[in-house]
């Protein structure tokens, strides 16, 4: 007989139970299911402060869900406290009756009495999580470059602004990359905290994750000395039939504070000898980079998606925390059908900040909790979600005011994939 979450132990796991759980997470992610003591032994460490949940179904784990404390910038600079949630796997066998529900129910209800602004996750596919109350809050665009197209000097020996250019190794990396990536996220609206474990697995002395290899990392440092960028790639070992070098050189993050650096590491990355393409990597959809290049077309966008989805907990925190493009007050009537946060809210807003305060004014503008999501870190048009009938416009003029009001100049960014 199938059984329902009802008749299943949905809990955090006990530490005896990480194997199997690690079991049934590679099963419900396609990979293959081997599970070594080494692998736990890393798992064990890089769940840390996690909350890890599981379902089982008389005694088998079935079912698989983490979530970890996080801060996620909101526009302005200000960091939010953050329910980020991974590992979500249910296994085919035991599919569609409801388990990540209770799952997510579970974990969104312990974020709310924690005091937690939104819960953050990137989505394996668009349709999982917007019942939950998600919405696309980031996007992001990976260029190719075809570098023999890009008109740049092949002779150029280095930066022209008196930066200069190294590689780095592992352990300056665990030790300059944290404290750069915490600058760029501070001023990065979308961009997320990093822990130790995400340094120590990128940098390999954490194998939580199966499989490691070193990439090369390159800094930038500006004329004074200061470390503004930082590049980590890999690289193929593909060669034509007459012997002719067309490695493509892949970007696993690069992290910049200035555009000086920005422009510098992508430069250099067109530089390498041997390499015709450079895969970018997941960037934000208006990053500088094809503008680098004298031939902006020679980088052409091979993937655009959703990126990171965001969960508001607490609408007056998260309307509070944000900074606006201008002065105005709009009556805001949010619908969330989990009764975390809805209601009829008065946002009144300035450069410098907000109040945001429950009111009985009239609605000027109708939407569910995961379009709200979707304009409050900046990315979405008003006017645009109104035409799609995502957003009732019920006070005429009322999407433009909302969007001179929370759409921001630049896209917010999430570099992270967790
Ligand atoms: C943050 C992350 O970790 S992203 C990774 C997510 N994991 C995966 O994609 C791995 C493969 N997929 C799975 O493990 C599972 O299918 C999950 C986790 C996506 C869904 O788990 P389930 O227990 O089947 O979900 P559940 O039964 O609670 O579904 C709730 C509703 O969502 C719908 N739903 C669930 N998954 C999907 C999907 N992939 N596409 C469309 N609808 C979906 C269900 O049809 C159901 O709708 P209903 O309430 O109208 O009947």
């Amino acid at each position: 007989m199938t059984t329902t979450p009802a008749d299943m132990d949905v809990r955090r796991i006990t530490d005896a139970e990480l194997p199997a759980w690690m079991r049934a997470a590679k099963t419900g992610f396609l990979r293959p299911p081997t599970v070594t003591d080494a692998d736990v032994a890393a798992r064990r460490t890089a769940h840390v402060g996690s909350r890890t949940y599981g379902a089982f179904d008389a005694g088998s784990c079935v079912a698989t869900f983490r979530s970890f404390p996080q801060e996620l910038t909101a526009v302005g600079g200000t960091p939010v406290p953050a329910d980020a949630i991974s590992n979500v796997a249910v296994l085919p066998t035991h599919r569609r009756r409801g388990i990540l529900t209770r799952l997510m129910s579970e974990d969104l209800t312990a974020a709310k009495d924690r005091g937690d602004v939104v819960a953050t996750l990137i989505a394996a596919e668009y349709r999982i999580y917007g019942r939950y109350g998600f919405g696309p809050a980031t996007s992001a665009a990976e260029w190719t470059i075809d570098v023999p197209r890009t008109g740049l000097d092949p002779h150029w020996p280095g930066p022209e602004d008196g930066g200069r250019i190294d590689f780095v190794d592992l352990e300056e990396i665990r030790k300059t990359g944290p404290e750069l990536h915490e600058r760029l996220r501070r001023g990065q609206p979308g961009a997320v905290s990093r822990t130790d474990v995400w340094w120590e697995t990128d940098t390999g002395v954490l194998r939580a994750y199966g499989e490691w290899s070193e990439a090369f990392y390159v800094a930038y440092r500006s004329a004074d000395g200061e470390l503004q960028g930082l590049v980590s790639y890999k690289a193929d070992d593909h060669w034509g039939d007459a012997k002719q070098p067309l490695n493509t050189a892949t970007v696993e993050w690069l992290i910049a504070t200035t555009p000086a650096a920005e422009r510098a590491l992508w430069r250099y990355l067109c530089s390498i000898d041997w390499v015709v393409r450079v895969k970018s990597g997941a960037r934000s959809p208006d990053d500088l980079l094809p503008y680098f290049l004298p031939d902006p077309r020679a980088a052409s966008i091979t993937t655009q998606t959703d990126w990171l989805w965001v969960r508001i907990l607490d609408v007056v925190r998260a309307l509070e925390a944000r900074t606006y493009g201008g002065t105005g007050a709009l009556v805001l009537e949010v619908a969330d059908r989990a009764g975390f946060t809805g209601g009829r809210f008065l946002l009144e807003a300035g450069p410098d900040g907000a109040s945001c305060t429950p009111t009985g004014r009239g609605a000027d503008l109708t939407l569910d909790v995961a379009t709200l999501a979707s304009l409050w870190l900046g990315d979405e048009s008003a006017p645009r979600l109104a035409a799609l009938g995502r957003l009732g416009e019920e006070r005429a003029g009322a999407a433009l005011e909302a969007d001179a009001l929370l759409r921001t100049p630049r896209r917010p960014w999430c570099p992270d994939m967790f």
